[in-house]
């Protein structure tokens, strides 16, 4: 089971994937946490030059970036933490290309990022994506006073861009793209998470309750 969390900067989604990861541990699941960017030595450097608010990328270099630090995580965590039965759960994935890269950049066509996307990965879709969904001023609220990383100073209107495109993406997808209301409390947001999981795989439900 392969399970990503989705959402503009700020809207919750690392606090729901560690409740999840707790909640699933609990119930006898073998869980492997990672985030992408990152997750590996290789793809947390290359994290940190995407992210560096110094760092001057044109958007093709930025693209590329973040596919070979995805294609690294794929090959190095992500396939042999499935292929050893256990379930994944990574702080965004592929939907953030096509929300920032994408929406966000305008940077190449959809058709290109999937292109791009089956040639480094093989084309590795999640089993199932919780989109947290906040107004981009809700998201900027809960970020203040944390660092800001180079995406986070983009202007207000690529956010909204970002957002729309992941609405869009829960609209096209909806068997594979769960969209939850993140403006909910955490223990709320988590609730509706666990809800839709225990719906599609039931025996999860079955173990030991917290
Ligand atoms: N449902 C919620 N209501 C209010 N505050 C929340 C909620 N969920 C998370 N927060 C708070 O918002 C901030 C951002 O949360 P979190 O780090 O989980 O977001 P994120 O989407 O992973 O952010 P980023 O993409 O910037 O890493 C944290 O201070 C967290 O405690
Ligand atoms: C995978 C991926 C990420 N991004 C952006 C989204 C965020 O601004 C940062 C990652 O920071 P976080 O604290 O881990 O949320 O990178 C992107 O633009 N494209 C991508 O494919």
């Amino acid at each position: 089971m392969f399970i990503t969390f989705e959402g503009i900067d700020g809207s919750g989604k690392s606090t729901q994937m560690r409740h999840l990861a707790t909640w699933l541990q609990e119930r006898g699941q073998a869980v492997e946490t990672m985030r992408d960017p990152g997750g590996t030595q290789v793809a947390e450097q290359v994290r940190t030059l995407l992210l560096d608010p110094t760092s001057s990328l044109d958007n093709r270099t930025e693209l590329f970036l973040f596919a070979a630090a995805r294609a690294q995580l794929v090959a190095e965590r992500i396939r042999p933490a499935l292929q050893a039965g256990r379930v994944v759960l990574c702080d965004r994935f592929y939907d953030s290309t096509t929300a920032y890269q994408g929406g966000g950049r305008n940077t190449v066509p959809r058709a290109w990022l999937h292109s791009l996307h089956e040639q480094t990965t093989g084309g590795l879709m999640p089993t199932r994506t919780y989109l947290i969904d906040v107004p981009v001023e809700e998201a900027a609220r809960r970020r203040r006073g944390e660092s800001d990383d180079r995406m986070e100073q983009e202007a207000w209107a690529f956010h909204e861009r970002v957002r729309t495109t992941y609405r869009s993406l829960a609209e096209e997808e909806p068997t594979r793209v769960c969209c939850i209301d993140g403006t909910q409390s955490p223990v709320q947001v988590q609730g509706a998470i666990r809800a839709d999981l225990k719906a599609i795989w039931p025996s999860v439900g079955a173990g030991t309750p917290s």
